[in-house]
This record gives structure tokens, sequence and C-alpha cells, in this order.
């Protein structure tokens, strides 16, 4: 393994094994660490560490970057949320921080851009299209509320060491050799935790070019898009990628997300499939079993249902207000969980996930400790294949990512080689 990342959730894990494996590196995605390692040029360690205790957090990632570095890692990347999730004590400052003193470290640069999602960094300033991101609904995510678009002031209230940043005009007027004399420079003067602008994948490139031979890179996704180039024009990448095994059985789509784009998409697709509204209460009260969600689910295998607890905010907030948040978020995501198990061990070869939650307990739940990368479904959502008695495809995707018709489009091509 050339390249090493962590992600801080499982979404974000497979969004930036996309952008690898798009960028010709056989990619791995790992759940947790410890596993055998198989043949691959890239691996991305999902983790759950987005919103636990800062301390978890630094202590996770500081154990996963260990085993990729036992692997032979030369590089590391840090992948968070492209609306830089976090809040004013961490965890992406205290964790990159952590990072830069495991790897000898003394700089960084610090980039959540991922303009093919519309997330671009403009003078520090994070915009989603074309709104600040405390203009978007991120001002009011539940866990981790982005009131401050200016990522510079942000991170500061969270790391030790000083922010510096690196802008656009510097990136578009001298490309990666005037990056590397401004990355030196702020370095000199003490600043470790670099913002780096980028408003389009030209940019992103030039940054990725600059940072060869650093041992750490953090970012979105984005970050990863000129990397392969490096270590390609080092001749240490095969010319060609392994194709993944086909999945070929009944297929499965699971949403647990409550996020806008994520209700459209369950609307879309329950036009033309069976769909089941799981209700929380109900679910709560013991009402809905495993085993009766399976039979109705086999009645309809042919045309292939969704299960949902997809909600509007008023209904979410109804069930948290009654049995509190973690305890129904808990109750749903061990209820998609077991249900994928029973449904894989039964016969289904295919499962697609909405949301990042929702996606980790369900993989945890299929003990699939390692996935290869496949073709891209949309931006930033990529076909898997685990193995449990067999092959299993699966597509793991971001509460805010995909078309409309996404779920018609990921059962269309999960499964395939
Ligand atoms: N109807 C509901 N009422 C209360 N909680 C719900 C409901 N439906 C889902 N949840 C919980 O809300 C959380 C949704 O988080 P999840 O990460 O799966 O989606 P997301 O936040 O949209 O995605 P991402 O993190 O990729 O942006 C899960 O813990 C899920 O169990
Ligand atoms: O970067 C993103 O937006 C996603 O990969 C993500 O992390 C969603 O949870």
């Amino acid at each position: 393994m050339l390249l090493g990342a962590i992600a801080d959730d499982f979404t974000g894990a497979s969004d930036l094994a996309n952008t690898l494996a798009k960028g010709g590196m056989a990619t791995m995605q790992f759940s947790g660490i410890g596993q055998e390692i198989p043949a691959c040029e890239a691996g991305v360690v999902a983790l759950k560490t987005r919103s636990v205790p800062v301390a978890d957090a630094v202590a996770q990632s500081v154990e996963a970057v260990k085993w990729l570095l036992d692997a032979g890692c030369e590089q590391i990347i840090f992948k968070y949320c492209s609306t830089f999730d976090s809040t004013p004590e961490g965890n992406i400052g205290p964790v990159a921080e952590a990072l830069l003193d495991l790897l000898g470290e003394e700089t960084a640069v610090v980039c959540p851009a991922f303009p093919g999602a519309g997330r671009r960094l403009f003078m520090g300033h994070l915009f989603v299209g074309d709104r600040l991101l405390s203009e978007t609904g991120m001002r009011h995510h539940p866990l981790t509320p982005m009131t401050d678009p200016d990522i510079r002031r942000w991170l500061a209230l969270q790391a030790k060491y000083p922010v510096g940043s690196v802008n656009l005009d510097t990136i578009r007027n001298g490309g990666a050799e005037a990056i590397r004399a401004a990355l030196a420079s702020e370095r000199n003067e003490g600043r470790r935790l670099i913002v780096t602008d980028a408003v389009a994948d030209a940019d992103l490139m030039a940054i990725g070019q600059a940072v060869a031979g650093q041992r750490l890179v953090t970012g979105g996704s984005g970050i990863a898009q000129g990397l392969p180039a490096n270590f390609r024009a080092q001749g240490k990448l095969s010319a060609s990628t392994a194709k993944i095994p086909s999945a070929a059985g009944p297929a499965i789509v699971l949403c647990g997300s409550c996020s806008t784009a994520s209700q459209n998409q369950v609307a879309v697709y329950a036009k033309n499939h069976p769909a089941f509204a799981l209700d929380p209460l109900a679910l709560m009260r013991g009402e809905i079993t495993v085993g009766a969600m399976a039979r109705w689910i086999d009645e309809h295998k042919d045309q292939t249902p969704i299960i949902y607890s997809t909600a509007a905010p008023e209904a979410v907030s109804d069930a948290q207000a009654r049995f509190g948040r973690e305890t129904v978020s808990g109750r749903i995501e061990n209820f998609f969980a077991r249900l994928a198990r029973h449904l894989v061990d039964t016969g289904t070869r295919r499962v697609i996930v909405g949301g990042g939650e929702t996606s980790g307990a369900v993989v945890e739940g299929l003990q699939l400790p390692s996935l290869q990368v496949g073709h891209e479904i949309d931006p930033g959502v990529p076909v898997l294949v685990g193995w449990r008695n067999g092959p299993v495809g699966l597509a793991l995707k971001s509460g805010n990512f995909g078309a409309p018709d996404f779920f018609e489009k990921a059962v269309a091509e999960v499964g395939q080689p």
C-alpha cells in the first residue's frame, strides 16, 4: 500500500476511495483495522470518529494510521466532511495535530473543497453551491452545527498550533511551485495547519502536485484528486487495475438518512417500487420485527423494494423528543443492520444504503472488513464489493450526495463488474 487514509465516517470513506480509484489506484476500503490486507495501492480506513469525544477520535485515528504505516504507506490522508463537520472543540483540529506529531511533519494542508459536489473554498470561506456554509442547512446540523463559514477561524478554535492559509491568487498565479513556497513561508512563521483555497478541480490538482512527498494531507475527497499522479510519476502504480467481482442476485434499498436530498431520492424511487416507511414509534414499541419485514420484502423482491426511516424534520424531532435522540437513532440503525444481515444470509446480494451512520451500522452488521472499490455511480458514491458467503455488492450514499434518481441508478449498477 502506497497511500493510506483514515476517514471520519463510512460514506466519507467510500467518497475518498472513489476518488482514488478514479485516479487509477487499486483501492480498498477497510472497516476498522487489523484485518488481512489484500494487494492494493491505496487503502481507506472507515472510522466513526466525526462526533465521538475528542480523545477517542484522536486515539482511534492514531491507531489506524500506525496500522497503515506498518502496511508500508508513504503518505497519509485524513479525510473529513466537505462541509467541515466539526465543533469548536474538534475533531478535525486535534486529530490533524496528533497526526502531524505522529508523522513528524511540521505542516499539512486543510482543504475540504469538493467542487464536483458544489463545495468550494475561497479566501478561507467555505461555500456550498452559491451559499456560504453557515447559510445552508448545515447551520442547524444536530451534531455539528456549522455557524461560521471561515474555516481558518473555525479551525483556530480547535487547534493548539497557529492556523495558516494559502489563497486562490497564489494557486492560480503560480501553481504547484508557488503553493510549495507559500506552505514553506507559513511553516517558517510557525503555522502548521494551512487552510488552502480551491474552487475548481484544477486547483486541487495543483495542490496535489505541491504536496507530493508530504507525509500528511487533510481534506475532503477532493484533496486526493492530484495524489495518484505523484505516485504514477515515480513509476509506482501498476498500469492496470483488477476488475471487481460481480455480485448477482436480489437487491434491497435501505435509507436511514433524513437529509433533503435523501427525502427527494426516496420519493422518486417509491413512485416505481414497493416502499415501506419504517415508523420509529412502531419500532420503539417493538411492533416491527426483522422477520416480518423480511417476509414483506420477500413478497416484493422482484420489484426491488425500499425500506426507509427517512422523515421530515418535524417527525424526526417528535421521535427524538419522545425517546431521546441517541435511543431512536440507535434503534433504527440496529434494525437496519440486523435486517441487512438477515437478508444477505437468505439470498440478497446487493445492498444500497442511504446515510453515513446508517451505512456504518449496515457494514458493521454485515461484518465486511474489506471492500473493493469499483466505478462511480454519482459524484462521491462508488460501487463496492465485500464478501459474506460470496460477493455482496454495495453502495453507501452520503446523505447529501446523489441525483434524484440515485437509488434507481444504484440498483442498476451495483453488482456489475
Ligand atoms: N425518522 C427518524 N426519526 C429519528 N431519527 C431517525 C429517523 N430516521 C433516521 N434517523 C436517524 O438519523 C440518523 C441519520 O444519520 P445518517 O448519517 O444515516 O444520515 P445523514 O446524516 O443524512 O447522512 P451523512 O452523515 O452521510 O450526511 C441515523 O442515526 C438514523 O438512525
Ligand atoms: O465529504 C463529504 O461531503 C462526504 O464524503 C461525507 O463525509 C459525508 O458524511
